[in-house]
């Protein structure tokens, strides 16, 4: 065995020598001493590897050995722990350099369109970020439908089979004509006669010497056709070089001899399979592939550094993406109007339905009445008359069956009047002193069931409403006499009518705008990322700032119709009152708005999956809610917890909102632009954390 290796060993290194030139300009990727890990798994290991320009390179491998981690590497999705890449002479992300960009075309794993896009739409949205003009789009589009033997150019992606949907994948990776082609098993799923065509284009396109492809593939027979074959195994390389007609005989047997060796180091006590990696033939230097070594293995890899300018310039976002990106959101949108309509419509709906069923005065509630005076002109008679029949039904009952009937749960309270309620209640306002047993005999009696404080609290303001309008219309002169000695003056803001309704609402909206950005911006990032459409725009030039400002204008185009139909139906229907500025009104729920998006963005930088994402957004939703003071007030808070309260996104926003909307205040006043500073220092630390943690996540 070992000698079929020496004897291939030294024939590749051959070949490969004699076939390619030695500069560093040379090779299309580099890749020297790779190690990358998820967590504790060590998924490459030392690992090297090049790949000459102008050639096809055959990545061969069993499954889980690394290839798709090496070529999101390659690409710069991932950083590598250790060690270094060069793709086509630079770093992956080196700034100023178009890799990624359009130089790389990267056909990843994962299909990576968007369902909702036709084939053409697809092809467009990558001919625009790479910034080829229409025409030249169509030309290469009518060129790949028909080379890819692709359906008619406005089928659905969703509609298309799987087979169909790698074509569109490869031909999106294939349009802006790169100088290297990374493919991650393309042909998987994909018909004999096809293949043969597509590897075919690939033999023709590197034929050119400007052209480099990589490609993993699990057809051994296909690999044939490639120029160089890598072998991977466990993280490493374990051969590189052409292939022949033994590779298939060499690939099992390199394999099924790391297999005893993963053994024999799974029996070992230290640590997981590739952890101790010296010992797979003894004396040999395992970084190093068996059958050949690449050109330029043991090369120095240079030291790259970038102008600062040029650094500057790779990070100012590009209009040119950003635009693609939000004709993409929108076209999405179109052809998923029920969406649409739900996102416009979902925050009428709710703040419909605070302003309905939260904050009002109950009504048609039962109360018995016992009433002991029997004259129609009785004094009890007229008072009760001013009762408001909306809220409080009377039920006249004797004293023993409207006891019962509170102590059964029929009746919300009793109202007792004695039998000469009347005359006592005369007495007390013409005689200058009155006895208790007058006081007493002259009040009106009530028992109330008070285990529904609000019922209760509303009962009792529509008595003293009622005496209040009885003592004004029917005592005449003499009404002061009864009078209450508390007299509560014109409110100096608000109306004595305001309810719990206007408490609430502007909370509520603020909330509502806050909690559908985060759920909106987080379900559609975190599903992006999970498809791997975020690391396929990524590749293709478009950087996280650029789709973090995308995802916001497009989402602000949403957030602003949203809050055209809030205030709408807040103002014109449900007649909210508005003293102060509506500019400041609006300019403070977009604020919201941002700050939910921001915070969606976290979500989804932190997040990978879209159950936890849920699970988080959900996680905030009520605890957030309830501590904000927006269903009941910050002052009925305990201290501790108020702290917490005070420091919340929406607490202060909620008072700033409600100071402009009720009181009619504008910046000046600290209770409103404290509202403002909150919300933008909120927006700035969401958007300064969910870069630092994609930073860190890479
Ligand atoms: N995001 C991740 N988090 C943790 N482990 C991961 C992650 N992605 C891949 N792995 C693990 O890394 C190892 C290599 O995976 P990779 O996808 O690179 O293999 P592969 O050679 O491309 O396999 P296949 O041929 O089946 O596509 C596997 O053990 C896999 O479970």
């Amino acid at each position: 065995m070992s000698s079929l290796f020496q004897l291939k060993e030294e024939r590749m290194k051959v070949d490969l020598e004699a076939s390619l030139p030695a500069g560093q300009e040379d090779y299309a990727i580099q890749c020297r001493d790779v190690c990358r890990s998820y967590g504790k798994l060590k998924v490459l290991s030392n690992l090297n590897l090049t790949v000459p320009q102008g050639h096809i390179y055959g990545l061969l491998g069993p499954s889980g050995c690394g290839k798709t981690t090496l070529l999101k590497c390659i690409v710069g999705t991932l950083k590598i722990s250790r060690g270094h890449i060069t793709v086509l002479g630079k770093p992956p992300a080196f700034p100023g350099h178009d890799v990624p960009g359009k130089m790389v075309g990267y056909m990843p794993q994962d299909l990576a369109l968007y369902n909702e896009f036709t084939i053409s739409d697809t092809l467009t949205f990558f001919g625009r970020i790479h910034g080829l003009t229409s025409r030249e789009t169509q030309a290469r589009m009518n060129f790949l439908i028909d080379f890819l033997d692709l359906p008619q150019k406005h089928s659905l992606v969703r509609n298309l089979s799987g087979g169909q949907r790698r074509r569109v994948s490869l031909g999106a990776a294939l349009l802006q004509n790169p100088e290297l082609l990374i493919l991650d098993e393309p042909t998987v799923g994909v018909d004999p006669v096809l293949r043969a065509k597509i590897w075919q284009h690939l033999v023709e396109i590197v034929k050119t010497g400007k052209v480099s492809v990589i490609i993993t593939t699990h057809y051994i027979e296909e690999a044939r056709q490639a120029n160089v074959v890598g072998l991977m195994r466990n993280g490493h390389l374990l051969a590189e070089g052409p292939p022949d007609a033994t590779l298939e005989h060499a690939f099992l047997q390199l394999c099924e001899t790391s297999d005893q060796i993963d053994s024999k180091r799974g029996s070992s006590p230290q640590g997981g399979p590739l952890e101790n990696s010296q010992s797979f033939e003894s004396g040999r230097d395992e970084s190093r592939p068996i059958l050949g070594v690449g050109p330029g293995a043991t090369e120095e890899v240079p030291k790259y550094s970038a102008d600062w300018k040029v650094r500057a310039r790779h990070l100012l976002p590009k209009w040119r993406n950003i635009a693609a990106l939000m004709i993409k959101t929108m076209v999405r949108m179109k052809r998923m109007p029920g969406s649409l309509c739900f996102q416009f419509l979902l925050p009428v709906i709710q703040i419909s339905l605070i302003c309905l069923c939260v904050g009002g005065d109950p009504r048609g509630i039962q109360v018995a009445v016992v009433n002991n005076e029997t004259s129609p002109s009785a004094y009890s008679q007229s008072l009760l008359s001013f009762l408001d029949n909306s809220s409080v039904h009377q039920v006249p009952l004797s004293h023993t069956e409207a006891f019962d009937g509170i102590y059964n749960g029929e009746y919300w309270g009793v109202i007792g009047f004695g039998k000469n309620f009347t005359s006592y209640l005369t007495k007390r306002m013409l005689q200058r002193q009155v006895s208790r047993e007058v006081v007493d005999g002259g009040s009106v009696h009530v028992w109330l069931d008070l285990t529904n404080r609000q019922i209760a609290l509303m009962l009792q303001k529509k008595l003293h409403e009622a005496f209040q309008a009885f003592v004004d219309n029917k005592l005449g002169s003499m009404s002061y006499l009864v009078a209450l000695p508390i007299k509560f003056e014109e409110p100096i803001y608000g109306s004595q009518n305001t309810d719990f309704t206007t408490f609430v609402t502007p909370g509520a909206v603020l909330s509502i705008t806050f909690y559908l950005a985060v759920g909106l911006t987080a379900l559609s990032f975190v599903l992006e990322r999970k498809e791997g459409l975020l690391d396929r725009c990524w590749v293709a030039g478009v950087s996280s700032m650029e789709t973090m400002l995308a995802h916001l204008f497009s989402q602000l185009f949403v957030i602003s119709v949203q809050i055209i139909l809030l205030l709408l139906f807040i103002l014109l229907v449900f007649k909210m009152p508005n003293e102060g500025s509506l500019v400041l009104v609006i300019i403070l729920i977009v604020l919201q708005g941002v700050t939910g998006i921001s915070f969606g963005l976290v979500i989804s930088a932190a997040i990978d999956d879209e159950q936890s994402a849920n699970q988080a957004a959900l996680g905030i939703f009520y605890p957030n809610l309830i501590i904000s003071g927006i269903i009941w007030p910050v002052e009925c808070i305990p201290y501790p917890l108020r702290y917490l309260s005070l420091a919340l996104p929406q607490t202060y926003a909620s008072e700033a909102l409600r100071c402009i909307m009720y009181r009619g205040w504008g910046l000046s006043r600290m209770m409103v632009w404290r509202g403002f500073a909150v919300t933008l220092g909120w927006n700035t630390f969401f958007l300064i954390l969910a870069t630092v943690i994609l930073k860190l996540r890479t």
